[in-house]
């Protein structure tokens, strides 16, 4: 029995003019609804479930930064991919956050139908959240298949996008220090 989304997807390749019974396309809605729940489920992903009590206490209140982690991503316009990096750094007051699940919360948000700004505010606002920290950096960098493969097809240009929350909109060392550090230096 197909889901609905299955059905949906088997309506779009007959309106693409092609053939759903035929033998490559066979279970091609069944695999594409598959997919697609693949894609974005960041929607079913509860905040609670993936920290999973991992939040330590700590008195470090030197910036902790997670650099390079990789991010898949659906444009909300064109339900086309965007793929890049994002950078998260904080300053613990108290408290740190398990490392993995930095990545876990940069996952939750990236695996819904996205635009890159607001992907990254809501990465920075959770971490912030979870950790209560005193200052939290999010620097996203990404490439949009919709401008690549379609639209304006601009094969090299790459978006920045970054939030700064608490001491690292106040200061400005920290600030440079997080720059410095996502650039590699
Ligand atoms: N700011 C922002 N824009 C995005 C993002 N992903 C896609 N877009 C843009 O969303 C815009 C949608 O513009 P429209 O003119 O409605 O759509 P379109 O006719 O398909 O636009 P073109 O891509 O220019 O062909 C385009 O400029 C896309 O490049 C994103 O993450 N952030
Ligand atoms: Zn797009």
């Amino acid at each position: 029995m197909d889901t609905e989304l299955a059905l949906h997807y088997r309506a779009i390749l007959e309106q693409l003019g092609e053939d759903p019974g035929r033998e490559g396309l066979r279970d091609t809605p069944k695999r594409a609804a598959k997919a697609m729940e693949f894609l974005t489920r960041g929607y079913q992903t509860e905040l609670d479930t993936i920290i999973n009590g991992a939040i330590f206490s700590s008195d470090n209140d030197e910036m902790v930064i997670v650099r390079d982690i990789e991010l898949y991503s659906l444009c909300e316009h064109h339900l086309l991919p965007f793929i890049g990096k994002a950078h998260v750094a904080y300053i613990p007051q108290g408290k740190v956050l398990g490392l993995s699940k930095i990545a876990r919360i940069v996952d939750m948000f990236a695996r819904r139908l996205q635009i890159q700004e607001n992907l990254t505010k809501q990465i920075a606002d959770c971490i912030q959240t979870v950790t209560q920290a005193a200052g939290v950096a999010v620097s996203i960098e990404a490439k949009h298949l919709c401008m690549m493969m379609r639209g304006v097809e601009k094969q090299n240009s790459v978006m920045n996008t970054s939030v700064m929350l608490g001491s690292f909109r106040t200061n400005q060392a920290s600030r440079n220090e997080f720059l410095q550090l996502i650039r590699g230096n």
